[in-house]
C-alpha cells in the first residue's frame, strides 16, 4: 500500500482536518489527522494494519512477543496489526502523565514492536520505549500508519511507516499569521 492509498483512506473517512491544532508535542499545525475517524471503520483499519503488519514482518527478523500500542491512538492499530502478526497486543497508558504498562506483566527480554497511529516528533514513541526498557523489554522496532515527519524523526530504533506525509508544524511563538488568526483546538488525550 502506498502513501496515496493510505491518504485516500484517511480522506474517504473525513479524517484529514484543517484548522489550527495543538499537537501532543505542543507544536501547532494547520492539519490534523483524526485517526479515530478511520479506526471507527473495521474494514479500513484492517486494510491499513494488514499492510503495516506485512511491512513489519519484512523488516523485523525473528520472534515478536508483543505488539505494544501507546493509548489512546495506538490501541486500535496495535490490536489490529497484532492480529496479522500473530502476536498478542498490549498497551501502555498514562498514569500521572507517564506511560505505564498498568494491566500486563512481560518477561525481561521480551521482544516487542510498538505500533502507533501517527508520528510527528516521535516523543510518544520515545516515552513508550523508555517505559518498556525499564521493564527489561527489547524494543526491536516501532511502526506507525503515518509519519508526519517523513522519515526525519529518530526514535532510536527502526521506525517502519506505512506512509510518510510531511505536514507543517510550528512552535507556538512562531505561528504564521493565517494560523494565529484561528482559535486553536487540542484533539489528543495528553494532559486530560
Ligand atoms: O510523535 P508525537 O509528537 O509524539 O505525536 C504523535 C502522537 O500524538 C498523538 O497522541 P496524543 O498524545 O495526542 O493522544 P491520543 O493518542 O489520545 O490521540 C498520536 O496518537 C501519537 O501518539
Ligand atoms: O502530533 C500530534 O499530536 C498528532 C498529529 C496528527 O495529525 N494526528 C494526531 O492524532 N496527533
Ligand atoms: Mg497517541
Amino acid at each position: 500500500m502506498n502513501t496515496d492509498e493510505v491518504l485516500g483512506i484517511f480522506r474517504e473517512a473525513g479524517a484529514v482536518l484543517e484548522g489550527h491544532f495543538i499537537l501532543t508535542s505542543g507544536l501547532r499545525s494547520p492539519v490534523f489527522l483524526q485517526k479515530a475517524r478511520v479506526f471507527m471503520h473495521a474494514d479500513k483499519t484492517e486494510r491499513l494494519c494488514k499492510a503495516l503488519a506485512e511491512k513489519i514482518r519484512k523488516a523485523v527478523p525473528g520472534r515478536i512477543d508483543y505488539v505494544v500500542g501507546p493509548a489512546i491512538g495506538g490501541l486500535i492499530p496495535a490490536y489490529e496489526t497484532s492480529r496479522h502478526l500473530g502476536a498478542p497486543a498490549i498497551w501502555v497508558e498514562r498514569e500521572g502523565g507517564e506511560f505505564r504498562l498498568r494491566r500486563f506483566e512481560i518477561a525481561k527480554g521480551s521482544r516487542v514492536v510498538i505500533v502507533e497511529d501517527i508520528v510527528t516528533t516521535g516523543l510518544s514513541i520515545r516515552e513508550t520505549i523508555d517505559c518498556l526498557r525499564e521493564l527489561g523489554a527489547e524494543v526491536v522496532a516501532a511502526a506507525c500508519i503515518i509519519d508526519r515527519s517523513a522519515g526525519k524523526t529518530d526514535v532510536g530504533v527502526p521506525l517502519i511507516a506505512l506512509a510518510e506525509y510531511e505536514v507543517p508544524a510550528y512552535p507556538a511563538d512562531r505561528l504564521p499569521p493565517e494560523l494565529a488568526a484561528i482559535p486553536p483546538v487540542k484533539p489528543g488525550s495528553r494532559n486530560i
